[in-house]
């Protein structure tokens, strides 16, 4: 088992997926949903000509030769409609947001303006026709389409969706998702200590990088090393429309999880990936479901799901953008490499002296879950790379939270 390379495996997991068809969502649920119809502006916005500025609404002409001294007709607010129109020499004192009067063309702040005694005020600017004038529809007009099918629904786009009064939104359907751990030797999380047992950690860490995506997960347990058992749980699994297994992928001869799998009528599309960790990485299709099937150690399951289960979730659920960002950055200190697989090592991120860095969390070994529970990033060691030279320019895959810590209080 050598394995394909990480993009020829992550091409073949992209080119099976597909959507799952639409669904209707209240608006409150929408965030990281992605919109399966175009959204269309149903009104003007601003409706009318509004001031953008707390200050005077004017006409221009009547300042041409500021200073000059103008009459304040009205007082207009927000949610007030004027009742005045202005004619030469006068104005009216306007809020920002407010509709400016027929007769002004220009709006003054009040920071350009000197106080009078008896309803005046002194305009201390020439402005054009249009100053700080925000006009009608603007934002947006009636029947454009504001936001087309396709974007994915971040807080700005929920904005705008209210904005529009959507208080449904047509998305496309997210996958169920059924998470599955396999070993005699683990212990559930509610199952008493035993100190010759593992915790299922997996379990766990998959449900979070799942939620991390808005998909709520089942947890169906752990199979034993029994192919009954096995044979049962992973039944159940093929009812999803995605199914992660992990641990029981290798060479074992207790690792029954693919012999199981093809039993069931699942077809493996590829087993054995060019990576480090996550080297015996399989991936199938059954009539109803993807399944993944994920190594055991908890690093590696981590790994791998960030490489292709991820991007699969996301393609699913109709995002464009499959990957998590990049950075460029310097090595802090030498990594070794052996020419062959793709390297994920777990580092931390900083900025010191306006350099930023990528560190390694410390032991990379694939069961070490502490260094990835510390790790900001996910730095690439391409496969054919003889090692790293401390300062030499790394890429650097963002995860979930990251925020850069430096000398300069963490901007990045
Ligand atoms: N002869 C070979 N042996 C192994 C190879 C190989 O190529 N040839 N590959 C190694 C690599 S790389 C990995 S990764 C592991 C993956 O093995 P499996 O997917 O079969 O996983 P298991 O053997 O079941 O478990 C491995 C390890 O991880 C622990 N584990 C499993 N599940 C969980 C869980 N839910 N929570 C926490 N820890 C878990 C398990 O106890 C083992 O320690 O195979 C190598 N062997
Ligand atoms: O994939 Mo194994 O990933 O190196 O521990």
């Amino acid at each position: 088992m050598n394995g394909l390379t990480v993009a020829a495996a992550q091409r073949c997991v992209i080119e099976t997926m597909r959507r799952l068809g639409t669904e209707s969502v209240p608006l409150q649920q929408a965030l990281g949903r992605v919109l399966a119809d175009d959204v269309r502006a149903n009104r003007d916005q601003p409706p009318y000509d509004v001031s953008a500025m707390d200050g005077f609404a004017i006409r221009s002409a009547d300042v041409a030769n500021a200073p000059a001294v103008l009459e304040i007709i009205e007082d207009i607010k927000a949610g007030d409609m004027p009742q005045k129109v202005l004619a030469a020499g006068q104005c009216a004192r306007i809020m920002t947001g407010a509709p400016v009067p027929q007769g002004a063309d220009a709006v003054i702040r009040v920071e350009d303006t000197h106080a009078q005694v008896d309803d005046h005020v002194q305009i201390a600017v020439t402005v054009k026709s249009g100053n700080d004038i925000r006009e009608r529809g603007e934002s947006m007009r009636t029947g454009e389409v504001v936001l087309a099918a396709g974007t994915e629904i971040t807080p700005g786009v929920v904005g705008m969706l209210a904005m529009v009064k959507a208080s449904s939104v047509l998305v496309y359907r997210q996958p169920r998702v059924a998470i599955l751990s396999t070993g005699d030797e683990l212990e559930g999380l509610d199952e008493p200590i035993d100190a010759n047992k593992i915790p299922d950690a997996n379990s766990y860490a998959l449900m979070a990088q799942v939620q991390a995506l808005g998909i709520e997960p089942v947890l169906l347990g752990i199979a034993r090393d029994d192919p009954d058992h096995l044979r049962g749980l992973l039944q159940r699994g093929l009812q999803f429309d995605v199914l992660l297994v992990s641990g029981g992928t290798s060479v074992g001869v207790h690792d029954y999880v693919r012999p199981t799998l093809e039993a069931l009528g699942v077809q493996m599309k590829f087993w054995g990936v060019a990576m480090k960790p996550g080297h015996p990485m399989a991936f199938g299709v059954a009539p109803l479901t993807w399944i993944f099937g994920l190594p055991g150690n908890p690093v590696s399951s981590m790994v791998c799901f960030e490489q292709f289960v991820a991007p699969a979730l996301r393609s699913i659920m109709g995002l464009a953008k499959l990957h998590r960002a990049t950075v460029s950055v310097k090595l802090a200190r030498d990594v070794k490499h052996r020419p062959g697989r793709t390297d994920f090592v777990r580092v931390m991120l900083s900025k010191v002296a306006d350099e930023r860095l990528a560190t390694p969390t410390g032991n990379q070994g694939s069961g070490i879950l502490h260094s990835m529970a510390m790790a900001e990033g996910l730095m690439v060691i391409p496969a054919e790379s003889k090692g790293i030279a401390a300062g030499e320019m790394v890429t650097v895959q963002l995860l979930d939270g990251t925020g850069f810590q430096g000398e300069s209080g963490g901007e990045w």
